[in-house]
């Protein structure tokens, strides 16, 4: 865990949970149960979550297990906790409510996802997603296929859109290798081939041009902080680059990455300084290595459609005698990096094709002014009115106008008319609440929705700080980027027959 968040407070919680835990998962499973809540545990401080979360992965399996009860966890380790696991059994069972086949589903339940649940339970069930997809070897054949079927349609795709990157990338490996054998084999073998030479050679090259970069008179009158980040494809970005135009693996110009950020001087105002930065840095690259003709694209100078800006850069890693694949150098500001992973020309927006993030927004501005407007009709209603109908929820009672126990499509049409949406909005929202997919909302739905609405308010605080904690240390998107939406699901980049 952090620093800062190893607190005395957080290991008496981690403590609490594993005195909790620990009998339950001991002998279960023949010891397995235990190493797989401490796994999960430990990709959950991986991933910099705080000691609530990691304290709801220890519990998650005793709770599944049934040996430890919802009850227990809140006498003993505390409502957050509860509340998360609460969160996250939820999210198990959203999908047993789709065709996982069917594309549209799977946008929608990410979109559900995104809307309405704690952000913190969103990544315990995909660090929990990354250990069954580790240990598929165990299952059968067709149940490894549709567990990986899941996760390459609805789970990979939210943890990128969670900002959750790497978590992303592993996951769709893995589904990838399970979804399709023989390519996957191909794909690993050619990479694997060359992989610790690359990374190595990643290493190299970064740490060279950093230290040409620093060294530089007048990048150093310019920018006050230089970062580069190094990557090596991973299997399924580069079997769907191979597939996609039907590109020579030698013909793939990134397998090799290099990303360099340059942050321009607060002091200096002129306007070109961030610009100016990125070309002096293509200047050192020239000097320093083989630069491949053609190749370059200048997206600062004329930047992309979508705003997206960069300076692209292929050079020549080969030796005599040694053919190596291209390495790709992206030389940006700091600025255009932010715009490059959560605003318009956001890398989500780029490869998965997400709606506007306000759209998701949207929904969920409806669903709040919903319950304002069912509050406010309940302010005006007289007090005698009170406590004398059948249905003992006084807002539910406002919207079901005829009194008989469901609140219908018309009825629910007329509220969202109210609002100003249309009978669209109304359709999807009932979608959305209706957990029978009965057609109406019984007050039992009704209920949980408005449970939901209250947990959401509370949890606005805690959704800011965590999303800072997620866009500062994974390296993530904006505030908006949590609630960006896939419109263009993977299945049309992906052929799954
Ligand atoms: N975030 C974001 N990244 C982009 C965008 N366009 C390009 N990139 C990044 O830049 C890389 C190279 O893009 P280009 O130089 O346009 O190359 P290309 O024509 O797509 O060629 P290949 O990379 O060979 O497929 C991509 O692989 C992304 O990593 C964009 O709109 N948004
Ligand atoms: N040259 C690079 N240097 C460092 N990181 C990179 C580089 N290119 C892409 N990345 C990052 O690596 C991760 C995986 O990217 P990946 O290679 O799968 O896609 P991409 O390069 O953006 O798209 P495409 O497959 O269309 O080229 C993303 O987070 C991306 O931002
Ligand atoms: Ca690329
Ligand atoms: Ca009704």
């Amino acid at each position: 865990m952090g620093e800062e968040l190893a607190t005395s407070s957080s290991s008496s919680l981690l403590f609490r949970a594993l005195k909790l835990a620990l009998p339950a998962l001991r002998d279960a499973d023949g010891g397995r149960a235990l190493a797989r809540a401490l796994t999960v545990a430990a990709s959950l401080a991986d991933l910099q979550m705080d000691a609530e979360v990691i304290s709801a992965g220890i519990l998650r399996e005793a709770l599944d297990a049934g040996s430890v009860s919802m009850s227990d966890v809140k006498a003993q380790i505390g409502i957050s906790t509860a509340h998360l696991l609460h969160e996250s059994l939820r999210l198990k069972h959203a999908p047993s409510k789709l065709d996982i086949l069917d594309d549209e589903s799977a946008g929608a339940l990410r979109k559900f996802c995104l809307t309405y649940y704690d952000i913190r339970a969103v990544i315990l069930e995909l660090a929990l997603k990354l250990d069954i997809m580790r240990h598929l070897d165990d299952l059968p054949k067709y149940l490894q296929r549709i567990k990986s079927l899941e996760v390459m349609k609805i789970y990979a795709p939210l943890a990128h859109a969670v900002g959750a990157g790497n978590l992303s990338l592993e996951l769709e490996d893995l589904s990838f290798r399970y979804l399709f054998p023989h390519s996957y084999n191909h794909v690993d073998q050619w990479l694997r081939s060359q992989e610790s030479e690359c990374k190595a050679l990643i290493n190299l090259y970064k740490e060279q041009l950093l230290q040409a970069l620093k060294a530089d008179d007048e990048l150093k009158r310019i920018v006050q902080d230089i970062s580069i980040q190094g990557r090596y494809k991973s299997r399924f970005s580069t079997m769907k680059k191979l597939v996609k135009d039907g590109r020579k693996p030698e013909e793939v110009n990134d397998i090799l990455g290099l990303r360099v950020i340059l942050e321009p001087r607060c002091d200096d105002n002129s306007l070109d300084r961030g610009p100016r930065a990125c070309h002096r840095t293509h200047e050192i690259i020239q000097a320093l290595w083989k630069e491949v003709p053609g190749r370059t694209k200048d997206y600062i100078s004329r930047p992309k459609e979508n705003g997206y800006q960069s300076l692209h850069v292929a050079i020549d890693v080969s030796e005599p005698g040694k053919m190596r694949p291209l390495m790709e150098i992206q030389i940006r500001t700091k600025e255009m990096e932010k715009s490059a992973v959560g605003g318009d020309a956001s890398h989500s927006l780029y490869k998965g094709g997400l709606t506007d993030p306000g759209e998701a927004k949207r929904l969920k501005t409806i669903m709040l002014a919903a319950a304002e407007l069912a509050a406010l009709r309940l302010r005006d209603l007289p007090d005698s009115d009170r406590g004398v109908v059948n249905c003992k929820n006084p807002a539910f009672r406002q919207l079901d106008k005829n009194g008989d126990g469901r609140i219908s499509i018309e009825e629910l049409t007329e509220v969202m008319e109210d609002l100003g949406a249309g009978g669209k909005d109304a359709t999807e929202l009932m979608h959305l609440l209706d957990a029978n997919s009965d057609g109406s909302l019984s007050s039992d739905e009704f209920e949980s929705f408005q449970r939901q609405i209250e947990l959401m308010r509370s949890l606005e605080d805690d959704d800011d700080h965590y999303r800072r904690i997620l866009k500062e240390k994974l390296h993530t998107i904006d505030s908006a980027g949590l609630i960006h939406v896939y419109r263009k699901e993977l299945g049309d980049k992906l052929p799954v027959s």
